[in-house]
């Protein structure tokens, strides 16, 4: 190197080490301001605060200048290094309150991507994790910390991957869970900051357990931060498991009210039937506005999108639920997100965190569970320095109970009244939809029963009444032609329940009606024989009109067929929760004339109709299979023995446990015999090929008898054919095979693999064949065309 290039290769040493000696004054610097930062000073913007200048300039590009309530009383707190559990209004900036604390504990220990993960935020749903992630992207954007996101629904193989390079994870709690349990190297032992946002929500959707398991695998020493818009004493419960003496920030407690001052509110009292009509003419009437409309259940919100869709009231409909694909919920946020004036149809999966801009009205249909759900479906609109409008739609028998929970959480709403004149009613609409639709039938019957199941279910039973409900009048006003059976049965506690032996699905006894809980029992009411007396004197009482028995008819097959499955396969999925509530399969049992078709039938076309091929078989008992023991007995698969001797066998555990081991081992020897059945299957395939192809080069060689030139073409068309052997081979073949198979498919198309140990005989071997010298006489000819078949 020369004397110069040496000085200037020295010059730039000393400006990098310059720099880097900089860096960790600067550093340094920033640990001490946030260490003496002093908390009793009122700081107004971002500037004020001893942030990085990369965050500085994240901010300032994202046009964050002044800070907002819970960021000026949270931020130097969780600077400082404390633990804070925060409360703020919704749209107050909670989402900056944890993030700034979050990049620059990192980035004040220097931390790289060598140092692993650094810092957990954990949401309750995906689209709040999203956009936290987005908003992280935004302030971050000049910091070189790695961030990726953690959610549900997404591939979990390409998170694996990826997660072990990541600083900042945003994730939900489930998925979390799962990678720590499942995902090798996922290290969280270095956790300097874990932040819960809407932690009460966490709770709420049942992953205490989840994040108590979380929290056991994060160090102890670490700082953690906890916000949302409503804190209940669980959240405290959880800060006491997992912060230490923490800052108790409550930005709620110091106001007069717990919802954003720019926000209107109102609610209106009506019945249950009024209520589409009601939220119909609202959307004629405020067509050009941006407007989140909640209801209760995924039923109810696919119900109303898809009726008001089909009605076209002229404004543009959306609809949001947790039963629709990750990528479809993705995309109706953006598209909400992006729209001037939409109606957005959603369940509570929309209510809380997320960060519509700018909603006019949040209206909420069917009323929330209590109050802290109202305040944070509300804080979707009014957010920041906006203003809004809240309208909430109670019945008669909730009004009360839900306007003394709101004025106890501080939530100003005042009452308004419907005119009944600007209603507009879609009652003859909704059953022309419901007559031409069976679809629409089958949806509007689902929402039905949701909306009553929620009713029930909700804890609240001073604002909750499900025996006040005016059942049939809201079905007629679904456009439903009857009501859906759902009968209230009293049934012993849960426990007795489940003890009870199982009842035929469909079938209602009357010791149902016994006991303290209650259950739900739907039918359909249009193929629903076993009617109680009262039903079938109200019936009597009024009789059916031609077009009622009309649409019944129409509908009838459609619908039952395809409801019945619904219905079966909800009542074989019912979940712990669900148990209270089972869903039934309406009694379709044939009368016993048309059982029996020896007797008199009642009318000459049941007659037909009981002795038609078609019923015959459809009715037919269904064969059972048996199996033969070596004196040529037939026994039925699984025999019962009798109770008695069954009890005196042991206890049941074990004997379910040995007859589980019992089949096992059977199962077991069953998949051997497959398995060599199916491998001597292979081999035969194989050899059949095998044949075939050295027919068909035998008939290839007389060609290159006579043209010595098609030599390479019958070189590709071996490499072609070893090739497609190979992968056809591959696909078929068990896991053992895979590596021969795979050395076997890269000798016949790979150039030099030196480094292949196995493997490298066979390539060379491979290679002697295929890098041989053009044949110039006859007698080359042949010998090449014998090595050629000897190789196979
Ligand atoms: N300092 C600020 N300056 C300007 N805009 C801000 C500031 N802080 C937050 N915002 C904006 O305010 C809106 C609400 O913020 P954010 O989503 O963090 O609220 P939140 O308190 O988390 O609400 P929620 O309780 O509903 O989750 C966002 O659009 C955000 O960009």
């Amino acid at each position: 190197m020369s004397i110069q290039r040496r000085k200037k290769h020295n010059r730039s040493n000393e400006r990098r080490k310059l720099k880097r000696e900089e860096a960790l004054k600067e550093l340094e610097v920033l640990e001490k301001n946030c260490q003496n930062l002093p908390l009793n000073l009122e700081y107004e913007s971002f500037k004020e605060l001893p942030l990085s200048l990369l965050t500085q300039q994240g901010l300032q590009q994202s046009n964050y200048i002044e800070m907002t309530k819970i960021q000026r009383k949270a931020i130097p707190l969780a600077l400082r290094g404390r633990d804070v559990l925060g409360a703020a209004k919704t749209g107050s900036g909670k989402t900056l309150a944890f993030l700034i604390p979050v990049i620059e504990s990192l980035y004040r220990k220097s931390w790289t991507q060598l140092d692993g993960l650094g810092a957990l935020v954990i949401a309750p749903t995906r689209e709040l994790a999203i956009q936290i992630f987005e908003v992280l992207r935004k302030i971050g954007r000049k910091h070189s910390l790695s961030a990726g996101l953690v959610i549900g629904g997404k591939n979990v193989d390409v998170e694996q991957e990826r997660i072990n390079r990541m600083n900042i994870l945003i994730c939900t709690p489930g998925r979390l869970l799962q990678h720590m349990d499942q995902t090798a190297n996922f290290k969280c032992d270095n956790i300097q900051v874990l932040v819960l946002d809407e932690a009460d929500r966490i709770l709420d959707l049942g992953f205490e357990k989840t994040i108590n398991a979380i929290i056991e695998n994060l160090p102890k020493e670490r700082q953690t931060l906890m916000f949302s818009a409503t804190q209940t004493k669980s959240v405290k419960d959880l800060a006491r498991l997992s912060l230490e003496d923490p800052e108790y920030v409550s930005i709620i407690e110091d106001s007069e009210h717990s919802t954003p001052i720019s926000l209107s509110q109102h609610y209106l009292v009506c019945e249950l039937p009024q209520k589409l009509d009601i939220l119909f003419s609202f959307i004629k009437s405020h067509l050009q506005a941006k407007v989140l409309v909640f209801l209760s259940s995924c039923k109810q919100v696919r119900f109303v999108f898809e009726t008001f869709c089909k009605l076209h009231p002229g404004a543009p409909l959306l609809h949001l639920h947790g039963k629709q694909k990750q990528t479809k919920r993705l995309e109706i946020f953006n598209k909400f997100s992006s729209m001037k004036h939409a109606y957005l149809f959603a369940t509570d999966i929309a209510a809380r965190g997320l960060d519509f801009p700018a909603v006019d009205w949040v209206v909420q249909v069917d009323a929330p569970e209590n109050a802290e759900t109202y305040i944070h479906r509300v804080g979707r609109t009014a957010r920041y320095d906006a203003s809004g409008h809240a309208l909430l739609f109670l019945l008669t028998s909730e009004e009360q109970g839900m306007k003394a929970a709101l004025d106890k959480k501080k939530v100003p709403i005042d009452k308004i009244k419907v005119k009944s004149s600007k209603t507009i009613s879609i009652q003859k609409q909704l059953q022309s939809l419901c007559f031409k639709d069976p679809e629409i039938k089958y949806l509007g019957q689902k929402a039905f029963v949701s909306y009553i199941r929620s009713i029930y279910l909700q804890s609240d039973k001073s604002i909750f009444k499900v025996d006040e409900l005016p059942i049939e009048e809201f079905a007629a006003t679904l456009g439903l032609p009857g009501t859906p059976k759902i009968k209230f049965v009293k049934a012993q506690s849960k426990n007795a329940t489940r003890q009870k032996p199982k009842k035929v699905p469909g079938y209602s006894s009357s010791d149902e009606d016994e006991g303290n809980s209650v259950k739900i029992l739907e039918m359909n009411s249009n193929t629903l024989p076993n009617l109680d007396v009262q039903e079938k004197k109200r019936k009597e009482a009024n009789p059916k009109s031609k077009l009622d028995k009309m649409f019944n008819r129409k509908n009838m097959s459609v619908l039952t067929d395809h409801y019945k499955k619904l219905v079966d396969q909800e009542a074989d999925n019912i979940t712990s929760e669900e148990e209270l509530i089972t869903l039934k399969r309406a009694n379709h049992e044939l009368s016993d004339e048309l059982k029996q078709p020896g007797r008199d039938p009642l009318s000459k076309r049941k007659l037909m109709k009981a002795t038609s091929k078609k019923f015959i078989i459809k009715n037919a008992p269904r064969g059972k299979r048996l199996i033969f023991d070596d004196d040529g007995n037939p026994h039925q698969v699984y025999e019962f023995q009798d109770e008695k001797a069954f009890r005196s066998a042991g206890d049941i555990a074990s004997q379910k446990k040995e007859f589980i081991e019992k089949e096992f081992e059977v199962m077991k020897k069953e998949d051997i015999t497959d398995k060599i059945i199916a491998r001597d299957k292979r081999q035969e395939k194989k050899i059949k090929k095998k044949v075939k192809l050295k027919e068909e080069l035998e008939e290839n060689m007389k060609s290159v008898v006579t043209l010595s030139t098609t030599l390479p073409m019958y070189k590709e068309f071996h490499e072609d054919e070893l090739n497609k052997n190979a992968e056809r081979d591959f696909e078929e073949s068990s896991d053992e095979e895979y590596e021969r198979l795979s050395n076997k498919r890269q000798a016949a198309s790979l150039p030099d693999h030196t480094d292949l140990n196995g493997g490298e005989a066979l390539i060379n071997k491979k290679r002697k064949l295929l890098e041989i010298e053009e044949p110039k006489t006859l007698e080359d000819q042949e010998a090449l065309a014998l090595k050629l078949l000897n190789r196979l």
